[in-house]
């Protein structure tokens, strides 16, 4: 019923998040197995050697905790019961991934309400990079305690993408177990036929994707799909392969896939200049001189405290602000981005270098206001 994937290279990339399911990790119906974890970390360690940095999104929590308590706990039962299934295996999950790499792992918990919040994302997203700084591996899962209805990413694929755009990852890879998309449901239609190049999203490919296959597992295809969309709005590839097969592990750490590929619907850097150019702005602005102004125009420099001149207004670390440049026959709009600071640390920090930020606040977001990143001309 499954396979008839022909092999496809990939794109060379540099950075990666890889989401392991539920199914995968409790594939002999119990707790935490090492069958699949076994090869997939060894992908990662195939990647890490190769110069290339991955965030491991891993599930299982749940699954785990269950074999814990030997609870028998319905996958119905009430929310409660399963953040507590979640608490007791998180720590267990943890245990288990540091048992197949000589590196530290790094234990990331998330919820909807911290990557909605711009200051909780930036707080992340620093984190995040710190960690691969260190050559540590983040494992990231939801942060099941409090994650309940609105605050809930519903599955680790969402979340998933949203760490792969929070990371600037180039490649998303999913990892289940089923070889790839398929045309309909193959638990349904023995006759599916694999589906190797997604190259848009169709109201039809969409409905062709059911629910979860397994009893570990909880989004289903559809879940995949909706990911898979989310990041190629965010410029992010998706490649969905069979995490229980060593030899599709293999293939993968050489860039050749047997699986589905996702096209991401635009470049990165388009994704990311369409999001600065359209997110809402808070009133108020940062007033610059005209050495900072030519700085960012001419040569995509960061905004640093030493070119601030006033701020207007009262946003906070992470808001999205117009920056203005003063000369002397007054004043324009020249660009807008994400400040790392509140208009209050600014007006502190403000014709100081960059240096004197810590001495100043008693903490530092790094050296600069606006980072090139963060940025776009308008
Ligand atoms: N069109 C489809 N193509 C492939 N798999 C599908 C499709 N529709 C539904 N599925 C089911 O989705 C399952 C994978 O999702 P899931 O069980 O949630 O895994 P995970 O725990 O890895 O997130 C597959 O085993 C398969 O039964
Ligand atoms: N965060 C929870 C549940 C997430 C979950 O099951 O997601 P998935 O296996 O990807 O469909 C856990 O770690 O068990």
């Amino acid at each position: 019923m499954t396979g008839g994937f022909g092999e496809q290279v990939l794109p060379p990339w540099r950075r990666a998040v890889l989401k392991v399911g539920s199914s995968l990790l409790a594939a002999d119906g119990g707790g935490l197995s090492p069958r699949n974890a076994r090869a997939l970390a060894g992908f990662v360690s195939a990647c890490a050697a190769a110069g290339r940095e991955v965030v491991l999104v891993s599930s299982g929590a749940v699954a785990a905790g269950r074999a814990i308590v030997r609870a028998d706990t319905a996958v119905d039962a009430p929310i409660a019961e399963r953040q507590a299934l979640a608490a007791l295996g998180q720590a267990q999950l943890m245990a288990f991934w540091q048992g197949f790499f000589e590196r530290p792992v790094a234990q990331v918990l998330l919820t909807h309400d911290d990557l909605r919040n711009r200051r909780r994302y930036l707080n992340a997203r620093a984190t995040l990079a710190a960690l691969l700084r260190q050559r540590a591996l983040p494992i990231v899962n939801e942060n099941d305690t409090v994650s309940v209805d609105e605050l809930k990413l519903g599955d680790n694929d969402t979340l998933a993408a949203i760490v792969a755009a929070l990371v600037d990852a180039e490649v998303l890879f999913i990892a289940t177990d089923i070889d790839g998309l398929y045309d309909a449901d193959p638990r349904l239609n023995p006759g599916a036929r694999p589906v190797e190049v997604v190259a848009r999203f169709s109201a039809g490919l969409l409905a062709a994707a059911g629910g979860a296959g397994s009893a570990a597992g909880t989004g289903g295809m559809r879940t995949k799909l909706d990911a898979a969309q989310r990041a190629a709005g965010a410029g992010i590839a998706t490649v969905l392969f069979n995490g229980t097969r060593a030899d599709v592990l293999e293939g993968l750490a050489q860039d050749r896939l047997r699986g589905t590929r996702v096209h991401p619907a635009r470049s990165r850097m388009a994704a990311r200049k369409h999001w600065l150019q359209n997110a809402p702005a808070e009133p108020g602005a940062i007033v610059v001189d005209v050495g900072a102004a030519a700085a960012m125009v001419e040569k995509g420099a960061s905004l640093l405290p030493g070119g601030v001149l006033a701020v207007r207004g009262d946003f906070r670390r992470g808001d999205m602000v117009e920056i203005r440049c003063r000369d002397d026959d007054g004043e324009q709009p020249v660009a807008r981005g994400v400040s790392q600071y509140s208009a209050t640390d600014i007006r502190r920090i403000a014709r100081r270098h960059s240096r004197e930020i810590e001495a100043i606040l008693g903490y530092n977001y790094g050296g600069s206001v606006v980072h090139r990143d963060d940025l776009v001309l308008v």
